[in-house]
C-alpha cells in the first residue's frame, strides 16, 4: 500500500503543477481579453488564492519576495501584503499613469482604487458596493453584529448603536481617559517600555471603562466598583475581566477563530490556554454585565421612574428605547455587538496610540506645542483637577490636528474591500468602467493620504499644522469635516482622508476614538513628556546619538506588518519623564 502511494506521489505532484499552470494560463488569457476592452491598466498577479494559512505566512515570505530582482518581484509590489503602504500610491500613479487599475490572477479580477472621487463614490453607493460578507465572517464568533451584517439588517444594528454613542457617553470617555493615563503614569514611573506592550492594555482599559462600565486600573486589581480581578487574572492565564478578554481577541484572533476553546485550553501553552479561556468567558461575562444593568435599571425605575440612566455604551444598548429603531436588540445581538465594538475599537485605538506615542517622541517640537495647548487649557486648574468635557474638549485643536495627522500618515489599514454584488459601472476621468457582479474592489487608504495633488508637495511630511486653519475658515465645496467640535479645522477634499473610512459604513466610533486619543495625550503631556530611549550607548547624550536614535525610530515606524490592522514590526523603546527633566528638551514648540 505504502509502495503504491510512493509511486503515485510524483504523478500527483505533476498533476497539481499542470493544473496550477493551466489556471495561470487561463487567468492571463482573461487578462489579455480585459486589456482590449477596459480603459484602465491591467496588472497580472501571481499570488495564489488567499487562504487563512497563506495570510498567516505572508508576513514571513513578504520580505523575501521583495528582495527578489525587480522583474520577478514587480507584480508583488502592486498587490502584496502591505503593498499599499510600501508604494503609497506612487507606483501605480507613476508607472501606470492611473489611480484606478485592475489586478488579474488566480483570484479573478480585482479593482484597485486610489482616486479620491472614486473612493467617495464607492463608499457612498453602499447598496451597489457592500462589504464582501466572506471577508468579515470570522467576526461572527459570538453572532451577527453591525460589522458583519448588510442591507436592512445592518441599518437596524447601525441605528441602535449610533443612538447609543450619546454625549454623556463621550463625557465618560473624557473622564475615563484622564483616569487611565494618570493611573498608567503612576504605575510605569520613569521606566522604559515598548508602546505595543502598554498601549493595547491602555486602549482596552479605556474602552472597558467608558464603553462597558468595567473600571480597570493598573495596580493589578480593579477599582472597587468593578469587583473583579483585572490584570493579575490575565497574567495568570485565566482572563476574568472584559478588558483582558478583549486584549486577547486583539492579540490572538486567528487561533481563537480556527481552534475550539477546549483544544486551546488543553494545549501545553499558557498563552493558548488563556485564549481558550477568553473565548469561553466572553459570553458569560457579557451576560452577567447585561443582567446587572437590567437589575440596576429596574431598581432605579422602582425607586424613581424619571431617574437618569447610566450612560456607558452597554447600558445604552441594553436600555435602547424601541422607538429608536422599531425594535430592541436581543441578548445575543448585544453580545455579538459588544464583541464587534470591542474588537473594532481595541485593534485600531491601540495602533493609533502606539504610533502617536512614537511620533511625539520623535517630534519634540510638536510635543512642546501640544504641552503649551494643555497648559493653556489647565491654566486655572489645581494640580490633579480633572479637565472638563464641555469646556475643555473643544479647545483641543492642536491635539486633534496631531491625531488627524498621525492617522493621515499612519492609517490603521492599507486598504479595505467592497464588492459589486450585481453588474455596476463607475466613471473615472470621463471613462465608464464596467464592473461585473462578484468583483472585489480594494480602496486604498494610504495613497490618497500621501497624494501631493491633495496635500501639497510636503504630503509625506508629518506636519499637524496643515489641519489648523485661520479663524473664520469656510469649508470648500466637496470637502469633509473630520472633527465637528474643534473650530477652524481643515476640511480636506472628499475621499482624501479615509482613515475612518467614508460613506455609510464609516467608523461608528470615530468621535469616541478622537475624544479618547486626545484626552489620553492631554493628560500625559500635562505633567510628562514622552522620550525615546537613546540608541546604543545610553550614557551618550550627544546630538549625534540623539539624531541616530530619532533616525532609527523613524525607520522602525515605517516598517509595518499587517495583522488585522497595520502594526509596527519592530517596536521602539520609550519612557515617560517629568516635564523639565527631558534628556532632549524641544528647542522650539511648533505644531
Ligand atoms: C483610531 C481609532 C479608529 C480607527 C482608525 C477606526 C477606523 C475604522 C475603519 C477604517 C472602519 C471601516 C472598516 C471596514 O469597512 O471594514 C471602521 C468601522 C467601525 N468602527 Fe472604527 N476605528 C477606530 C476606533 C473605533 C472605536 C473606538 C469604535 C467603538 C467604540 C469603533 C467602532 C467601529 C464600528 C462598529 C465599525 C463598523 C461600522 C459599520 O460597519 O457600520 N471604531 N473603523
Amino acid at each position: 500500500m505504502a509502495g503504491i502511494l510512493l509511486a503515485g506521489a510524483p504523478i500527483l505532484v505533476l498533476l497539481f503543477v499542470a493544473r496550477t499552470l493551466w489556471q495561470y494560463v487561463a487567468a492571463f488569457r482573461k487578462a489579455a481579453k480585459l486589456e482590449k476592452v477596459t480603459p484602465i491598466p491591467v496588472v497580472r498577479s501571481y499570488i495564489p488564492p488567499q487562504t487563512p494559512i497563506l495570510q498567516l505566512l505572508e508576513p514571513y515570505f513578504s520580505p523575501w519576495m521583495l528582495s527578489l530582482p525587480y522583474m520577478l518581484r514587480h507584480w508583488y509590489e502592486y498587490c502584496g501584503h502591505t503593498a499599499a503602504w510600501s508604494h503609497k500610491g506612487r507606483l501605480p500613479r507613476e508607472e501606470l499613469g492611473s489611480d484606478v487599475y485592475w489586478v488579474v490572477g488566480l483570484e479573478g479580477r480585482r479593482l484597485y482604487v486610489q482616486d479620491p472621487e472614486v473612493i467617495y463614490e464607492i463608499t457612498h453607493r453602499w447598496r451597489d458596493f457592500p462589504k464582501p460578507k466572506g471577508y468579515y465572517s470570522d467576526l461572527r464568533l459570538f453572532g451577527e453584529n453591525v460589522v458583519t451584517v448588510e442591507g436592512s439588517e445592518w441599518q437596524y444594528h447601525r441605528r441602535i448603536i449610533t443612538a447609543s454613542f450619546t454625549e454623556p457617553t463621550m463625557n465618560l470617555v473624557f473622564v475615563e481617559a484622564q483616569r487611565q493615563m494618570a493611573s498608567l503614569i503612576d504605575k510605569i514611573g520613569g521606566r522604559q517600555f515598548t508602546p505595543a506592550s502598554v498601549m493595547s492594555k491602555l486602549s482596552t482599559h479605556m474602552i472597558a471603562g467608558s464603553g462597558f462600565g468595567q473600571y480597570m486600573d493598573w495596580s493589578g486589581t480593579d477599582l472597587p466598583s468593578s469587583g473583579s480581578k483585572g490584570l493579575q487574572a490575565h497574567e495568570r492565564g485565566k482572563p476574568t475581566t472584559l478588558a483582558s478578554v478583549v486584549e486577547a481577541f486583539g492579540e490572538h484572533l486567528l487561533p481563537m477563530i480556527v481552534f475550539p476553546a477546549w483544544l486551546l485550553k488543553s494545549l501545553p501553552s499558557p498563552t493558548m490556554n488563556m485564549v481558550g479561556n477568553s473565548k469561553e468567558n466572553f459570553e458569560t461575562l457579557v451576560r452577567a454585565m447585561i443582567q446587572k444593568i437590567r437589575d440596576a435599571s429596574q431598581k432605579e425605575k422602582d425607586a424613581s421612574p424619571n431617574a437618569a440612566r447610566k450612560s456607558d455604551l452597554l447600558s445604552n444598548l441594553v436600555n435602547a428605547p424601541s422607538s429608536v429603531s422599531g425594535g430592541t436588540f436581543s441578548e445575543q445581538d448585544i453580545i455579538g455587538n459588544v464583541f464587534a465594538l470591542s474588537f473594532a475599537a481595541e485593534e485600531t485605538t491601540s495602533s493609533a496610540l502606539q504610533t502617536g506615542l512614537i511620533l511625539l517622541a520623535i517630534h519634540t517640537d510638536i510635543q512642546g506645542a501640544l504641552q503649551a495647548e494643555v497648559d493653556a487649557i489647565c491654566a486655572n486648574k489645581a494640580a490633579g483637577e480633572l479637565m472638563d468635557y464641555k469646556t475643555d474638549w473643544p479647545k483641543m485643536r492642536n491635539l486633534m490636528a496631531f491625531m488627524l495627522e498621525a492617522q493621515r500618515t499612519h492609517p490603521s489599514f492599507p486598504a479595505l474591500p467592497k464588492e459589486a454584488t450585481t453588474d455596476q459601472q463607475i466613471t473615472y476621468r470621463g471613462h465608464d468602467i464596467d464592473i461585473p457582479a462578484g468583483t472585489i474592489i480594494l480602496y486604498d487608504m494610504v495613497a490618497p493620504h500621501y497624494d501631493p495633488r491633495l496635500w501639497g508637495p510636503d504630503a509625506s511630511a508629518f506636519r499637524p499644522s496643515r489641519w489648523l486653519m485661520p479663524s473664520g475658515y469656510e469649508a470648500p465645496p466637496k470637502s469633509v469635516n473630520h472633527c465637528r467640535d474643534q473650530r477652524d479645522m481643515l476640511c480636506p477634499p472628499r475621499g482624501a482622508f479615509v482613515a475612518f473610512s467614508e460613506g455609510y459604513r464609516n467608523c461608528l466610533g470615530k468621535k469616541f476614538a478622537q475624544v479618547g486619543f486626545c484626552t489620553l495625550f492631554a493628560t500625559l503631556l500635562r505633567t510628562h513628556s514622552v522620550e525615546l530611549v537613546p540608541h546604543g550607548d545610553v550614557a551618550d547624550e550627544s546630538e549625534a546619538n540623539w539624531e541616530r536614535t530619532k533616525g532609527e525610530a523613524a525607520r522602525r515606524i515605517e516598517n509595518k506588518t499587517l495583522v488585522i490592522s497595520m502594526r509596527i514590526s519592530k517596536d521602539v523603546m520609550v519612557r515617560f519623564v517629568r516635564r523639565g527633566t527631558e534628556r532632549f528638551p524641544p528647542r522650539a514648540a511648533k505644531v
